[in-house]
């Protein structure tokens, strides 16, 4: 925060962690990033050890995934939940914040080419199943997605 501030020449420097210590001193958790599913096909995240991600269970329960600086979270995107015909699971996710610890995380999001065909893949289709999906491609799938706020799912309109 000081650093932007300083990028910024914001004075005085100090005027945006005087926000967050103001947050901090809410004791309450803000949220990170809100409640969301990851477009591409898979994301490989590493984090700096720092707890705040969260997936939701079916049931709408929110259980907290462990931090660990040395593991990967490999979380699956709408993309892939299409091409399997939604055996994967694009998993709902978010982070809240922890008001001791910042958490840095870097996110490798590996996505389609523009004008790919999001579809099930032919192999994993069994005898008579039809795809659940509208056929899209990852353009199309992108420009819904500008139109749609972050918590929506932005699948729902490309079912059958
Ligand atoms: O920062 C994190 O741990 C997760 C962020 C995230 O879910 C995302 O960028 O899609
Ligand atoms: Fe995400």
């Amino acid at each position: 925060m000081e650093a932007m501030a300083e990028g910024l020449g914001i004075a005085p420097v100090d005027a945006l962690s005087a926000m967050v210590t103001a947050l901090q001193g809410l004791g309450c958790s803000a949220t990170g990033f809100g409640e969301h599913t990851d477009p591409q096909l898979i994301s490989v995240l590493r984090s700096n050890g720092t707890s705040g991600l969260q997936i939701a269970l079916q049931n709408g329960q929110w259980v907290s995934v462990p931090s660990d600086r040395d593991a990967f979270f490999v979380n699956v995107g709408d993309s892939l939940q299409v091409l399997t015909n939604g055996r994967f699971k694009s998993v709902k996710h978010r982070v809240v914040a922890n008001s001791l610890k910042s958490r840095v995380s870097m996110i490798y999001f590996g996505g389609p080419a523009m004008t790919q065909r999001i579809a099930p893949l032919p192999q994993l289709l069994g005898a008579g199943e039809q795809s659940l999906y509208k056929d899209f491609t990852w353009g199309e799938y992108k420009k819904a997605a500008y139109n749609s706020r972050l918590g929506d799912n932005r699948l729902a309109q490309f079912h059958r």
